[in-house]
């Protein structure tokens, strides 16, 4: 299947009133996204709620992509890769917010820089969607550790989770450059929600590249590395990257679920036994982030939170 194949990812209804633990409508729905992240790594995830922010966000991400480039520039993190993070091209720019789940990282540290007069739009736009967005990925987190027969941990990893807002804007180009190159993320979870241009591909198992076309009501859900180490491989995170295709601007959110600085994750017992020994040492996030920028500074980019923490 070349890249050109027109393809829909299998897309999982998370919109029901009924999605409630243990009932029908969860168990249909957690058969098929097992058998979705078998086959792709990846799934469409319907959450009808996301259309009562939907033309907000998309104008709140004009209006601040619109700003001009100083002032953009004052939005700086003592973290690396985070705040604004241009692409050397130009044609690609990231504004990134730590513990976004927070309001006041998105209200105080981000709203005032830009408007210091205050930007209550914005803000309120930006802050509803994280609260959808995370309410969501904690669904889903959920029911894949069930998949893996590890729902008990689910409430200590959700409430160690470090909600990584970022918004991005890739301009129009016919050339086909990879705008985002191939890579997986080092999430647990990654929700990805864009505008109406398309240029996300993943790999399925077969190596083959497929074009992703998400309707407005859906969000992506990507496997990150870190979720791959917590379930012992158990699941593989997904392979994905950026191809503008489309002469228009392409705006996309996406909501990274990222372990807390200060808590070790570590594989559940119960995936290692006799036949599955221990692929993963435990790890802190916060100190694996620290190897990762050095090791990308020192052009080393094929490391890896696999790397990291792999026991053989
Ligand atoms: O723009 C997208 O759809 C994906 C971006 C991405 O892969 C990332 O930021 O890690
Ligand atoms: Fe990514």
């Amino acid at each position: 299947m070349s890249s050109e194949t027109p393809f829909s990812l299998p897309v999982i209804n998370f919109s029901e009133q009924e999605l409630k633990l243990g009932s029908p409508e969860w168990d249909s729905a957690k058969v098929r996204v097992r058998e979705a992240l078998a086959e792709y790594g990846c799934f469409e995830a319907s959450f009808d709620r996301v259309l009562v922010v939907q033309k907000a966000l998309f104008g709140a991400l004009e209006e601040v992509f619109d700003l001009p480039l100083q002032t953009k520039e004052l939005y700086v993190s003592d973290k690396p890769a985070r705040g604004y993070v241009p692409v050397e091209s130009g044609l690609h720019e990231n504004i990134i917010v730590d513990a976004a789940n927070i309001a006041e990282n998105i209200e105080t540290g981000l709203t005032t820089t830009y408007w210091p007069q205050g930007n209550t739009n914005f803000s309120k736009t930006l802050v509803s969607f994280t609260k959808l967005a995370s309410t969501l990925e904690k669904t889903v987190r959920r029911m894949i550790l069930e998949i893996f027969g590890v729902e008990k941990y689910a409430d200590e990893l959700i409430e160690s989770t470090n909600y990584i807002l970022k918004a991005m804007k890739y301009e129009g180009s016919q050339g086909r450059l990879p705008f985002c190159g191939a890579h997986a993320d080092q999430s647990m979870v990654t929700l990805l929600y864009q505008n109406e241009v398309n240029g996300l591909e993943i790999q399925n198992k077969d190596g083959e590249w497929i074009n992703v076309n998400p309707s407005p009501n859906s969000f992506i859900v990507l496997v990150g590395e870190s979720l791959s180490v917590l379930l012992n491989g158990g699941l593989s995170s997904t392979y994905h990257r950026v191809i503008m295709k489309e002469s228009t601007t392409r705006y996309c959110v996406g909501l990274f679920a990222t372990p807390k600085g200060g808590y070790q994750v570590k594989v559940p017992k119960e995936l290692v036994d006799d036949k599955h020994g221990l692929l993963f040492k435990p790890f802190d996030y916060d100190e694996f982030w620290k190897t990762f920028c050095t090791q990308m500074a020192q052009g080393n980019h094929r490391f890896s939170l696999k790397n990291y923490c792999s026991t053989v």
